[in-house]
């Protein structure tokens, strides 16, 4: 994993998806070198800098041109440029001209998630997966009823994550936000 300090940030840009969190992500998505991948929200990049690392394909999607700009530097600093096509645009907007896709992570909706996770479904191969990351209990709740409603076999999981601070001879854990991952799989 990329460590959270190694991004390029910007103070207008939410992220990176902490270290922890991106490398449960990775692991849930089960992504592989065929995958084409969404990241929706793609914010400073965390998620999609690391999912390029994997997947044949990622297009970044985010709403505000700084998050584009942000994300697009990072993935050249991290040299995954050349896998990532990057669309600033609203989710609903830019889904819209998108075709068949593996896997969807989903890390900002805006009150757009049933509409979101509607267009996903369109594009999703049976088997297919969607990730939501939701810190509002009321996108925890949304993403979940939308996603079982769809049919798919859904799990969420809430994590906790503390790391340590060295001060002179002592550590001192510092608690980050919790966070749901919902993992969903369209079956056919
Ligand atoms: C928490 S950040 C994502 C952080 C990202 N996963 C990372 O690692 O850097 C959420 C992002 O979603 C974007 N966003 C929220 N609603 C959106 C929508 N409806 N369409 C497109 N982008 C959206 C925001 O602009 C923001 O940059």
């Amino acid at each position: 994993m990329i460590k959270d300090n190694e991004f390029i940030k910007s103070k207008n840009v939410p992220g990176p998806t902490k270290e922890e969190i991106r490398a449960l992500i990775i692991a849930k998505s089960e992504a592989s070198k065929k995958d084409v991948v969404m990241d929706i929200g793609c914010g400073t990049g965390g998620i999609s800098c690391e999912i390029a690392k994997i997947a044949k394909k990622v297009i970044a999607i985010d709403k505000n041109p700084e998050a584009i700009e942000i994300t697009g530097k990072n993935l050249k600093k991290f040299n995954l440029q050349d896998k990532v096509e990057l669309i600033e645009d609203e989710a609903v907007a830019g889904l819209k001209s998108i075709h068949t896709i593996n896997l969807a992570i989903i890390g900002g909706s805006n009150n757009q998630m049933n509409e979101i996770i509607d267009l996903i479904d369109e594009k999703l191969v049976y088997n297919g997966k969607i990730i939501v990351t939701a810190i509002l209990i009321e996108t925890k709740v949304q993403a979940l009823n939308k996603l079982k409603n769809l049919g798919y076999n859904t799990e969420i999981i809430e994590v906790n994550i503390s790391k340590g601070r060295f001060i002179r001879n002592k550590t001192m854990m510092l608690a980050q936000n919790p966070i749901a991952i919902i993992t969903a799989i369209k079956l056919d």
